[in-house]
């Protein structure tokens, strides 16, 4: 309901004022992001912003626009726009996001899509599952919560980030508590051979979204260069792969024989890292691609022998 203490608002005057503003501050998305800005601030759904704006309306009391305001000179000082909001989506999943974690990103639903459709043509409904640097809980989340026959074991290095794993760990158990007790997180280096020991030789499939960036090409974007966590995105080397291939060598020992590793990363390592896993013990290493068509992630299968090659 428009506030009756001040003269209403046309929804489609601010949000061409806020498009305007955040136009000229960088913003590849303006109108999208002053519409989901809106949304949030009058606790709206997008599509019924634009339906307002179709019905030319007027929205939001003088506190929800205030707060709208606010949100958007945090979004034209290039503040993620999930930070302000303070979630992401992911899948099925509506994971709580804020400084100090890495905002999910859609490439990585290909990622966990490919690793769904390797469990379901193996017939595989209680598999063993291992995500190495968890982050926000995306990747073992999605998971635990669409497969709920899996065990889950995941891996963040980061303790500030571990709580918004955990965050969103309890988020997930409201809706499927199944997984409190088939989820769990190990606060470790993922990438030790101490870690997750114990499973060695017994998992079915890992899949990794590990830092990647090369050291060399720090984002242009403001929002991923000032925001991201850095232990998020750089992979360790010039060319970003160390901690990959450190990945790599983990998860190999982590797999029982023929289970699979399915790992994101740059569209320029593809070549590098499979032939890294045919040399670490897998085998029929490919690059998958992502739905733009980029190489964006390895998907290999453990061979059945010399564990852990390199
Ligand atoms: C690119 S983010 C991916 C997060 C999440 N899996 C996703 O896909 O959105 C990488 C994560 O790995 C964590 N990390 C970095 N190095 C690590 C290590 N050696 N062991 C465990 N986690 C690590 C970072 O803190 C960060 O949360």
């Amino acid at each position: 309901m428009p506030d009756q203490r001040r003269p209403p608002v046309l929804i489609t005057d601010i949000i061409s004022q806020a498009s305007s503003q955040l136009r000229e501050a960088g913003i590849d998305t303006p109108e999208h992001d002053a519409k989901l800005l809106l949304a949030e601030a009058t606790g709206a759904e997008l599509r019924d912003v634009d339906r307002a704006m179709m019905m030319g309306e007027c929205v939001g009391t003088s506190e929800q626009l205030a707060d709208f305001r606010a949100m958007l000179d945090r979004r034209a000082k290039r503040e993620p726009l999930q930070y302000i909001v303070g979630h992401a989506p992911f899948r099925y999943l509506d994971l709580k996001v804020g400084p100090g974690v890495f905002i999910p990103r859609p490439e990585t639903e290909t990622v966990v899509q490919a690793g769904m459709d390797w469990l379901t043509a193996n017939g595989l409904d209680h598999p063993r599952v291992v995500d190495l640097c968890a982050g926000s809980g995306a990747i073992g989340l999605s998971v635990a919560t669409e497969l709920p026959g899996s065990r889950v074991w995941a891996v963040e290095l980061s303790r500030d980030t571990a709580q918004w794993t955990r965050r969103n760990l309890m988020e997930a158990s409201r809706s499927h508590p199944s997984i409190a007790s088939n989820y769990q997180l190990e606060i470790a280096d993922a990438t030790a051979l101490t870690t997750l020991a114990h499973l060695d030789g017994a998992i079915d499939i890992v899949i990794s979204n590990p830092p990647y960036v090369p050291l060399t090409q720090v984002p242009q974007q403001p929002e991923v260069r000032d925001h991201d966590p850095e232990l998020a995105l750089y992979g360790g080397s010039a060319d970003g792969t160390l901690i990959p291939e450190r990945i790599i060598t983990r998860a190999r020992r982590l797999l029982r024989p023929g289970g699979v590793l399915i790992m994101e990363h740059d569209v320029s390592q593809g070549d590098r890292l499979v032939s890294f896993a045919a040399h670490a013990g897998f085998t029929g290493a490919y690059t998958g691609k992502d739905w733009t068509g980029r190489d964006r992630y390895l998907f290999a299968v453990a061979s059945a022998d010399a564990r852990g090659a390199v």
